[in-house]
């Protein structure tokens, strides 16, 4: 078998198994590559390429396909085409130009007007930026790049922990990483989990810490003073973070499981309190363009009552005088600043500055996401 027909082989037996299952694409990948050893780093990194690229585009690839559509018939018609051609043909609705599903991107342009909702969409569709935060509890960003700049070209982001790469790194396999000087994390996620203004000695409370990304960024503030709690209700999650904050040499972090009986007697004791609320993650769909496809109405009025019942459940436990902080990979109006004002209305909370908010319009800014800090 030659490469070629060998990865074509995998990219269409991925796709299609893929369709008939639930796991996210990223997830299913990881699955597949550990079953399929026979695929080696540059065919899975070739084949990550082309699949991403086929699920970004199958709107548009669907509308120029004849019926009835295959993954196959899709991928002749990637190979032929310059998706970015399609962009000013007024012919075709323009929510299929950006091969984005019709009620998302209605969404879309409801939140942001439709010439921000244009570039936006052209940048969830392009690859996103490599970036990484720097773990300052182990190294500086000067001794990091002093590592990295010849190896891999790398350059200062913005932010005072960001290190941007110009192409993808196998970063697991590091010396850097089994040490736990870095962790990779867009830029824009960085300056979010910032919005906490922790200070060593004081306790905090990451509701939603899934497997730590912000814990992890907040953690070096508290200089190892003061106590923070990672919460979760899917306990898996939490095993990971907790490999997560040992690498990052993290020795003030503690789970709260779920069902953990300790919860009533934390009630009221934290400074600062996250809540990194599940959404419709529109802010980061470059990294995970399979989202827009699973997209419903019906889900996301869910998810926007989850919100609400998530941070209600979370501001029990801030102190009088504490901050919660709310917190989406969301670019749209309902999640962040909807929700703003029903929190403020509903548990007569005052915000503290204005929001925070960032919208990728090109491929080289960072994620979207919002934020905003409420005092209790
Ligand atoms: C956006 S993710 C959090 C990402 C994480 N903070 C990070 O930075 O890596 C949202 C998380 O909310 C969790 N979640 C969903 N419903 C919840 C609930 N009722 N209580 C607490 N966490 C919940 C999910 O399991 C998921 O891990």
């Amino acid at each position: 078998m030659t490469k070629k027909i060998f990865r074509e082989h995998h990219l269409l037996a991925i796709l299609s198994e893929y369709e008939n299952q639930m796991l996210p694409l990223d997830r299913f990948l990881k699955e597949y590559f550990r079953f399929h050893k026979a695929i080696g780093s540059k065919d899975r990194k070739v084949l990550c390429e082309n699949i991403y690229s086929m699920v970004r585009w199958k709107g548009l690839l669907d509308y120029l396909c004849n019926k009835p559509i295959s993954w196959e018939a899709r991928y002749q018609k990637l190979i032929q085409i310059k998706p970015d051609h399609f962009f000013d043909n007024t012919q075709i609705p323009l929510h299929i130009r950006l091969s984005f599903p019709k009620e998302l991107f209605s969404l879309i342009v409801e939140s942001l007007g439709e010439e921000k909702a244009r570039f936006f969409c052209r940048a969830s569709n392009s690859i996103a930026p490599i970036t990484v935060r720097v773990n300052l509890l182990k190294t500086s960003r000067k001794n990091l790049l002093k590592t990295w700049e010849k190896e891999f070209a790398a350059t200062c982001g913005s932010f005072h922990t960001a290190i941007i790469l110009p192409k993808r790194v196998n970063f697991f396999t590091l010396p850097e990483f089994k040490m736990g000087h870095f962790e990779v994390q867009d830029e824009a996620s960085q300056r979010l989990a910032d919005l906490v203004a922790v200070e060593p000695g004081q306790l905090v409370l990451d509701f939603c810490a899934g497997s730590g990304g912000k814990s992890l960024a907040i953690a070096p503030k508290m200089q190892g003073k003061g106590q923070l709690f990672l919460h979760d209700i899917r306990k898996h999650t939490l095993i990971e973070a907790k490999k997560r904050l040992k690498r990052a040499g993290v020795q003030n972090a503690q789970l709260l499981l779920p069902d953990s009986s300790q919860k009533k007697s934390l009630y009221e004791k934290f400074d600062w309190v996250l809540v990194d609320a599940p959404c419709s993650g529109t802010g980061t769909m470059r990294r995970n363009p399979d989202m827009k496809w699973r997209f419903t109405s019906k889900m996301f009025q869910k998810t926007l009552e989850e919100q609400r019942l998530i941070f209600k459940q979370a501001l029990r436990f801030v102190k009088p005088g504490g901050h919660i902080v709310y917190m989406t990979c969301s670019v749209l109006r309902l999640e962040n600043q909807e929700q703003t004002q029903y929190f403020k209305k509903t548990f007569l909370l005052n915000t503290i500055s204005s929001s925070f908010s960032t919208l990728p319009l090109d491929s080289k800014d960072p994620d979207g996401f919002y934020g905003q800090v409420f005092v209790k």
